[in-house]
């Protein structure tokens, strides 16, 4: 690969001022797109690394390009840019648009990760621990990497984008990046040296060197092969009436294995009342922040605060909390159930809106059963006709089956329960309101549960 591939800069500038154009209307439209609702004013050049030279059939770039939006200081995002005279029509749902103007004019550019070509690149960069301008890649020893594995872009709803390699690796390729180590990097690596065998093990990494800083841009992970996300099957289960509870007291001891080797393979911290009351607060700010966003959430306002304040009670008492790394974003989605029966979790990234500092900080583990536990009550909303009872038993069963492998019940301690659900409750009204706002009553109806502390 190395002699086909040569460093850029040169041309960066005048490649991105003859991108802008056609950037400023496909990247809003792109569902990994995190600025939605606000216009795109402007971009500038993180780093530029030129993969192949556009003189051939197809030229190819590696982009991280800061996006410009009023309100913000604009959000980095990595791009792959492939240029070709022409799109063939298996192409066509790649097309970013023809260039009017500098370097590249008359060609056509395009999200180069539909291609076959340079996700064969991407694979080879990784296998052979390549470094080319910016990007440096590595991998584990202990893993092997065939050659000439066939490619092809997942199509699923996600906020990144994935490439599966013949059904045995898939690869993350971050979408809005930042600098900073990158949990769903640190946590996978940290598991896979506990030998946890809940997580897959990270086989190979990307990273953007620029300046003096560093970006995860990409993450080469075993391929689960037949594997059917919780989520698919809380509901198929659900359309059949039948109950989820076997599954969910496996996620329960699942989601308590991976949490027991988080606390042993990274720093723990206990939390007394000063470390509980900017936690506290946080969940306050979010929630007034909501509340301003979403005008339905704001008649349950004051009542919610009490399951915020309570904690802050208790831990003034003198309670105290042990906090641990932890997913962040937990819920049925990010479980893989194998045709073996074993779960793995997925996606560790954490909530992708918070800042990097704050999803890397130890936090109760309580926080990833309330995330499961909200996610029970979202496949039950789903379910046509109702099957009554069925998220109380898949929660019932998942606490069960989390504190046979901890030795702690989540329900034992109720109100950093609660105080946790709420929290997610309420990122999900935000969630639902900006992405999928038919979803809102979602969110809404456990808002309403919550707001009257019913169970
Ligand atoms: N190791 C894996 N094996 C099989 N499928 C996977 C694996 N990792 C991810 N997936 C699939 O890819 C989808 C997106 O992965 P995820 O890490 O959640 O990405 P995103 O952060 O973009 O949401 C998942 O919902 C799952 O279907
Ligand atoms: O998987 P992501 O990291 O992109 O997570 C985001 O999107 C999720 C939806 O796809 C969202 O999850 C919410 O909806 C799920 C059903 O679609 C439900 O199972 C979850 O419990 C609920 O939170 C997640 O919150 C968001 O961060």
């Amino acid at each position: 690969m190395a002699d086909t591939v040569t460093r850029s800069g040169t041309t960066s500038p005048g490649l991105l001022a003859s991108l802008d154009p056609l950037l400023r209307e496909w990247l809003p439209r792109q569902r990994w797109f995190a600025g939605k609702g606000r216009p795109v004013t402007g971009f500038s050049l993180v780093t530029a690394t030129e993969l192949l030279p556009p003189l051939g059939r197809l030229g190819l770039y590696h982009l991280l390009v800061r996006a410009h939006q009023p309100g913000s200081a604009g959000d980095c995002y990595q791009l792959l840019i492939g240029v070709r005279e022409a799109l063939p029509p298996r192409l066509a749902p790649a097309l970013i648009g023809h260039v009017a103007s500098g370097p590249l004019t008359g060609r056509t550019v395009y999200d180069a990760l539909y291609d076959t070509r340079p996700a064969e690149l991407l694979l080879e960069a990784l296998r052979t621990r390549a470094r080319i301008g910016a990007l440096r890649c590595d991998r584990d020893p202990g893993q092997e990497i065939r050659a000439g594995l066939v490619p092809r872009l997942m199509t699923a709803e996600q906020s990144n984008s994935s490439l599966v390699y013949g059904d045995t690796f898939i690869l993350k390729l971050l979408r809005r990046v930042v600098p900073g180590v990158n949990p769903d990097l640190e946590l996978p690596l940290a598991l896979a040296r506990e030998g946890c065998p809940r997580v897959p093990a990270p086989t190979a990494w990307m990273h953007a060197d620029v300046d003096d800083d560093t970006y995860v841009v990409g993450v080469l992970q075993p391929f689960v092969q037949g594997a059917t996300d919780g989520w698919e099957l809380a509901l198929r289960e659900l359309a059949k009436g039948e109950d989820f509870v076997a599954e969910a007291r496996a996620l329960g001891r699942a989601t308590a294995e991976v949490h027991g080797a988080l606390a042993r393979a990274l720093p723990t911290a206990t939390l007394g009342a000063a470390q509980i009351q900017p936690l506290v607060d946080g969940m306050v700010v979010r929630l007034d922040a909501a509340a301003r966003a979403v005008p339905a959430l704001r008649p349950y306002a004051p009542a919610l605060r009490t399951a915020f304040s309570a904690l802050a009670d208790l831990a003034a008492e003198g309670h105290t909390w042990t906090a641990q790394r932890v997913h962040g974003d937990l819920h049925l989605g990010q479980c893989l159930r194998a045709p073996s029966g074993q779960w793995s979790l997925i996606d560790f990234e954490g909530e992708p809106a918070r800042p990097l500092a704050e999803r890397r900080m130890p936090q109760p583990a309580v926080r990833d059963v309330a995330g499961m536990l909200r996610s029970f009550d979202y496949a039950a909303s789903c379910a046509d006709p109702p099957v009554p009872g069925w998220a109380h038993a898949c929660r019932s069963a998942y606490c069960a089956g989390y504190a046979e492998v901890s030795g702690t019940d989540p329900r034992t301690d109720p109100v950093l329960l609660r105080a946790l659900e709420t929290d997610k409750a309420v990122y999900e009204v935000v969630y639902e309101a900006r992405h999928r706002p038919d979803w809102l009553s979602v969110p809404l109806s456990a808002i309403h549960r919550l707001a009257a502390d019913l169970p």
